[in-house]
């Protein structure tokens, strides 16, 4: 079977400064990856540079059975790329539902089903951009990369800032959209413990390099590792 997504020793950044080193690994269909690392170690290069947003030095990205390495961002995301950023980028003058209807791409995710997973945004649908608590951007956020369709969601700290409540809530989805909808996802999380829960596979980052790749369950049992590793607090 074709994989989904393979690295093959990619190194990225941005002007001169150099982040990612070497990176290599691969992910199936439906798989879920957690990336997990301290402050600063490089996910979210990692996730910019799927996204064709980074300075490419060396190594290649394929997606879906293409070479994606020189793509620019928008043909990735017709590719299949759906990328959830970390700062969100509501539109103040748009309501929710246009936020939606916008992207919209041929598939099975359409506003009916959308709506179906978050039906806050339902309820909220005519609510302008900036009239949204922060969970509501996030659920918007991701809401809007599934109406694209993707083969591949890429989120990046989706919990940041947000209420423990509406953490879980959140969690639960993504976990849902990953075991029930059989959704590829791969997560960026301040949150180790919670993305290993949400996730079958971890990776580990350590200043650019990946140092540990395991079942998402093995970490989470090994707390003196994800210690190590991660520095966790919770
Ligand atoms: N736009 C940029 N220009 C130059 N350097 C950058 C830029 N964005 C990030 N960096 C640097 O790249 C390195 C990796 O940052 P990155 O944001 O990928 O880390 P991270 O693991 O996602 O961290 P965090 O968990 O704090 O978000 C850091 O040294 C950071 O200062």
């Amino acid at each position: 079977m074709t994989d989904l997504l393979t690295l093959e020793g990619v190194c990225a950044g941005y002007g001169e400064a150099s982040v990612l080193d070497n990176v290599s690994f691969s992910m199936a269909g439906g798989d879920s990856i957690a990336l997990l690392g301290r402050n600063g170690v490089g996910k979210s290069t990692l996730m910019r540079t799927l996204m064709g947003l980074t300075r490419h030095r060396a190594g290649v990205i394929r997606f879906n059975g293409a070479d994606i390495t020189a793509l620019a961002t928008h043909k990735r995301a017709h590719a299949g790329l759906g990328w959830v950023p970390q700062e969100r980028a509501m539109f103040p003058s748009l309501t929710v539902e246009e936020h939606l209807t916008t992207v919209a791409r041929p598939g099975p995710w359409d506003l009916g089903a959308v709506y179906e997973v978050f039906p806050r945004l339902k309820e909220r649908r005519v609510n302008m951009g900036n009239q949204l608590s922060g969970g509501e951007q996030q659920m918007l956020a991701i809401a809007r990369a599934l109406m694209t369709n993707p083969r591949l969601l890429l989120l990046d700290e989706p919990m940041e800032g947000l209420a423990p409540i509406i953490i879980q809530e959140l969690a639960q989805v993504v976990r849902d959209l990953i075991r029930d909808r059989g959704l590829s996802v791969i997560v960026v999380e301040q949150h180790a413990r919670l993305a290993l829960s949400m996730t079958a596979h971890a990776i580990v980052l350590d200043r650019g390099r990946i140092v540990h790749q395991s079942a998402s369950a093995e970490l989470l049992e090994d707390h003196e590792k994800l210690s190590r590793l991660v520095a966790v607090a919770a």
